[in-house]
């Protein structure tokens, strides 16, 4: 079995001194490391649940990744490896953003440690203020035809005008890593827009998490693809899906507000972006 590390991360952990980071297969399957402090075994908690719940309606089953198993992966140490499918193997220039939703990434059961350097993160990105922050991002730059990804620094500490800035940047066709160049959000509305759009995608979720009390989705992002290849002609193939689920806990028949509030900002956004790009080509 043939393994690398993802080309398109956007956000996450990476293989760093010594721990293991995420890999990919030539056969559509996406590795992610088990991590340790009981993170890795709630996420495969999730995914075993998650994958055996007759209630999960197909049309919601499939903003989430197909599940594998987990196994051990000789090219990474033998490390215990979540086999999930690879997102983006059917793409070939993809353009990714990774937002964290909710309006605190932190939950009560955490350590008083971990819940301060969120509290910490949460205030200094736009999490507390608009209940979702952008965790990375990488676009495809039709004009210097190569990936442009903005600094995970600078990303981390933008407020709403830069939130707004970077969801019109993720949409553009012209030169992105130039800061005195408006973004013309030539593509907002294929991937936003439309009946297979993101907007489409994300009302769809938020009916299911209006009713759904299985799960309170702590930390968890939403992961938003689209490819550039074919944008010109077949169309963006824009897909939303979750991703993270290592901090997820039982529902216990409560709604997940926090995670519900944050998808409803950002649903705001989105539309306010694809209102605002209709009227200047109505102009
Ligand atoms: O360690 P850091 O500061 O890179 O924080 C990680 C976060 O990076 P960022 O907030 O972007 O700096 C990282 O955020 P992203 O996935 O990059 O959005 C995770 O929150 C990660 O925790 P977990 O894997 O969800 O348990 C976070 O890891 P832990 O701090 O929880 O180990
Ligand atoms: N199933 C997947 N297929 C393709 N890419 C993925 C998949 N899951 C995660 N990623 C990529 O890896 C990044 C980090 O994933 P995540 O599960 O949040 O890891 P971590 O727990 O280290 O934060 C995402 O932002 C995305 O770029």
């Amino acid at each position: 079995m043939h393994l690398k590390a993802p080309e398109h991360q956007v956000a996450g952990h990476i293989a760093k001194d010594g721990k293991p980071g995420p890999l990919v297969d030539d056969k559509g399957r996406f590795f992610k490391p088990l991590q340790g402090d009981s993170r890795g075994e709630i996420e495969v908690k999730f995914y075993e649940s998650f994958s055996s719940n007759t209630e999960i309606p197909d049309h919601i089953r499939r903003y989430f990744p197909v599940y594998h198993g987990t196994q051990a992966v000789e090219g990474s140490d033998g490390a215990a490896m979540i086999v999930l499918e690879n997102l983006l193997s059917q793409y070939s220039k993809p353009s990714v953003m990774d937002v964290k939703m909710g309006s605190r990434t932190w939950y009560p059961e955490a350590s008083e440690e971990y819940i301060q350097k969120c509290l910490r993160k949460d205030a200094r990105s736009t999490t507390v203020s608009s209940g979702f922050r952008i965790s990375g991002f990488e676009v495809y730059d039709h004009k210097e035809l190569s990936f442009w990804k903005p600094d995970r620094k600078l990303l981390n500490g933008i407020k709403v005008d830069g939130v707004r800035l970077a969801l019109r940047k993720f949409v553009s066709s012209n030169t992105l890593s130039d800061t005195s160049s408006k973004p013309d959000s030539a593509f907002a509305s294929s991937v936003y827009g439309g009946s297979n759009g993101v907007l489409t995608q994300l009302l769809e979720l938020k009916t299911w998490f209006e009713n759904q009390t299985f799960y309170h989705f702590n930390s968890c992002s939403i992961l938003i693809i689209y490819e550039n290849e074919s944008i010109h002609d077949d169309g963006a193939r824009a897909q939303v899906k979750l991703v993270d689920f290592a901090h997820v806990h039982d529902g216990n028949g409560v709604i997940d507000h926090n995670f519900l509030g944050g998808l409803c900002s950002f649903i705001n956004f989105v539309r306010d972006i694809l209102q605002s790009s209709d009227e200047s080509t109505d102009n």
